[in-house]
């Protein structure tokens, strides 16, 4: 049994549509994620799976259940992280969780081999108020709640958005430790770098899914040649001088540079670099490199709009 199943899910919020008929399994035990910019539809989704949202048609399973009518089995048996805090604020961190853990008949004790990695972390603060809290370790308390009745499932939306580069990394560690207690995960996140860290990602866009594969399988399905191209000085004028360039296919900013493609096939590193120097750039260097999520991605989307 597939840990979710959603065939031809739409949603749409007056004349909103969230989500266009979207369809996706997520295997049992697996952590997938739903990448995607703010708007994409992954909250939207997220709420559904979670019971919290009802759709207006398609079909959905959530470990073997429909979340519209199993409402009850599916709240007690998944996990949900929300983006936004929503703990109570003037209850302590141990108040918190106790409240958590009555709620699903369960105690801190009997939740603890799974949650002490996390909660440890917060542990030593027990007493002090959720609203107290700094960011990370709100987040860390918000997780241990939404594992204090041993999900099968857990779905997190864009748990590291807004967070540090360290807690963001110390928070993937943390969902990689949950995958040994073969807990499926569902994870929405608008950051490309962390589709590397899933096994499989859908990559989302305007309440569509553009794509479903391992994250490396996405990197490598790019189909074009993929320059990044580096000068001294401005990028802003490097990518104006690239749009005039009369075989440019595409050309974007990545990073410090910007990546490009050609309308032909063959590499043409050495007419870039004669064409950027003739145009008084200075220092041209132009690579040929190996594309990544993000480049996918944006020609996913690049394609659609055509
Ligand atoms: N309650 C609502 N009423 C009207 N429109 C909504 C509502 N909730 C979401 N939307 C719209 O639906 C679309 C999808 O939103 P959703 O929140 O699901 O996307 P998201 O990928 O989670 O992005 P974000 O990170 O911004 O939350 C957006 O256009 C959003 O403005």
């Amino acid at each position: 049994m597939n840990a979710v199943e959603v065939k031809n899910l739409k949603k749409s919020y007056g004349d909103v549509e969230a989500l266009k008929g979207i369809s996706f399994d997520v295997k049992e035990n697996e952590i997938f994620g739903l990448i995607g910019p703010d708007g994409a539809g992954k909250t939207t989704l997220i709420r559904i799976l979670a019971s919290l949202l009802i759709a207006d048609s398609g079909t959905v399973s959530v470990i073997g259940k429909d979340p519209d009518k199993d409402y009850a089995y599916i709240r007690n048996h998944i996990g949900y992280m929300p983006g936004k805090f929503s703990l109570y604020e003037d209850l302590s961190i141990k108040e918190n969780l106790e409240f958590f853990a009555t709620m699903f008949g369960t105690t801190i004790a009997k939740s603890y081999d799974l949650i002490k990695d996390i909660y440890q972390q917060i542990e030593p603060f027990n007493d002090r108020k959720a609203g107290a809290l700094s960011g990370g370790m709100k987040q860390k308390l918000a997780l241990s709640a939404a594992l204090i009745h041993y999900p099968k499932i857990l779905f997190l939306d864009e748990p590291t958005t807004g967070v540090d580069p360290v807690s963001r990394k110390e928070f993937w560690q943390i969902i990689k430790g949950l995958h040994q207690h073969n807990i499926t995960i569902v994870v929405s996140t608008p950051y490309m770098d962390e589709a590397d860290l899933c096994d499989r990602v859908a990559l989302m866009d305007n309440g569509k899914i553009l794509g479903i594969d391992t994250p490396q399988n996405v990197a490598e399905s790019f189909d074009k040649i993929l320059y990044a191209i580096e000068v001294k000085g401005s990028n802003y004028q490097l990518l104006k001088a690239l749009r005039k360039f009369p075989n440019m296919e595409s050309v974007f900013p990545f990073g410090e540079k910007l990546h490009y493609t050609d309308k032909r096939e063959g590499d043409y590193t050495t007419e870039l670099t004669h064409y950027l120097t003739e145009n008084q750039f200075e220092e041209v260097d132009v690579k040929i490199i190996k594309s990544n999520t993000e480049d996918v991605f944006i020609r996913l989307m690049n394609k659609k709009d055509k």
